[in-house]
């Protein structure tokens, strides 16, 4: 049986290293770490993902806002919060909700926020600066990714990694990490050929397609590392339940190690979001 990669363990390592620099910073500088979420619109699993990144904050005794706008809230009201929040110095971190309502344009809004304010490590400049080795605010997930891939393997040089999406969340930034970390790095994507045997060739598979249970232990090599961040709520037995891009049981006897859903990369993602907030709030120092 792999072992298990404990995101929830894991991200309350990261949370404690959080909330002993908030207390840094409180101490030494009177400024309280300032995270603002901004949701546009109901969709349900956003808020979920809003109130954990609410309840962490707190707790690690950071300050946080949260805008709800609501579905209708169009691009120049949007654009004015964001200036908004830039304009704000109590507020250190913005992250703005994806994917928004079709009418609004995600990249115009990416690109408006002030990138030292950009936790979620999407604004052009932050992109940029990541793909050149040179990134300040590292996107949570893959960031979440390469501390849970570190907890396996002390040494990540020379491993052959796939990643499974090629999204700018995701799979890009994840490539980049990778990189970074001297694996050889495949992505794979839906027009990919063979993806099975592709993966079945990797010491490391991150499954991020957001299709549910699209990894099969016929697609994995005995002994490899395998990191699930793919969030697919499905019913069973009338209740809601998530599962990952990755079929947890079968897989789970041929991995050599494995991280579950949920439990896995999402705690790891929040964790990573007010790590970010820490170091973002950091850097504006007066
Ligand atoms: N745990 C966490 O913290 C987070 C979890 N997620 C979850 O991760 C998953 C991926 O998210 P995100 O990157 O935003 O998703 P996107 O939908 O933006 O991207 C999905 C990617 O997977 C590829 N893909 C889709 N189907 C297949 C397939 N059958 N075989 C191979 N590749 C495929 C797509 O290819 P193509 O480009 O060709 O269309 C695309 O590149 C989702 O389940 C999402 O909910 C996302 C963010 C954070
Ligand atoms: N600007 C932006 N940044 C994001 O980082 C971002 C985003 N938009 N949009 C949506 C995706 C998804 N995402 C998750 C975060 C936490 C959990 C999480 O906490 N998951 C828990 C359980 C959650 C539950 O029970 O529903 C777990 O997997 O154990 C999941 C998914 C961040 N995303
Ligand atoms: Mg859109």
């Amino acid at each position: 049986m792999a072992q298990l990669i404990d995101g929830k363990q894991l991200s309350n390592q990261v949370l404690q290293k959080v909330a002993s620099e908030v207390e840094y910073l409180k101490g030494e500088y009177g400024v309280v770490p300032t995270l603002a979420v901004v949701l546009v619109g109901e969709d349900p699993a956003s808020q979920v993902y809003v109130r954990n990144k609410v309840k962490r904050a707190k707790e690690a005794g950071m300050g946080s806002i949260e805008y709800r706008l609501d579905t209708e809230t169009t691009q120049g009201d949007l654009n004015q919060l964001v200036a908004q929040l830039n304009n704000d110095p109590q507020v250190h971190g913005i992250l703005v909700q994806l994917p928004l309502p079709p009418h609004l344009d995600e990249d115009e809004v990416i690109a408006s926020i002030d990138p030292a304010k950009d936790v979620d490590g999407f604004h052009p400049l932050n992109v940029g600066a990541l793909a050149a080795g040179q990134a300040s605010l590292v996107p949570c997930t893959p960031q979440g990714c390469m501390i849970m891939l570190r907890q396996v393997h002390q040494d990540l040089s020379g491993k052959h990694a796939v990643v499974v999406g090629r999204s700018n969340i995701v799979g890009k930034p994840m490539m980049a990490l990778l990189l970074q970390a001297d694996c050889t790095v495949t992505m794979a994507h839906s027009r990919t050929r063979d993806i099975e045997s592709l993966c079945r060739n990797a010491d490391i598979v991150v499954a991020a397609a957001g299709r549910k249970e699209l990894v099969n232990a016929d697609w994995i090599k005995p002994g490899a590392t395998v990191i699930d961040v793919g969030i697919n709520a499905i019913e069973a037995d009338g209740k809601r339940k998530l599962v990952g891009d990755v079929a947890f049981a079968p897989v789970s006897e041929t991995a050599g190690a494995i991280s579950p859903v949920p439990g896995g990369v999402g705690p790891m993602t929040i964790a990573c979001l007010l790590l970010n907030t820490t170091r973002a709030a950091r850097r504006q120092l007066a």
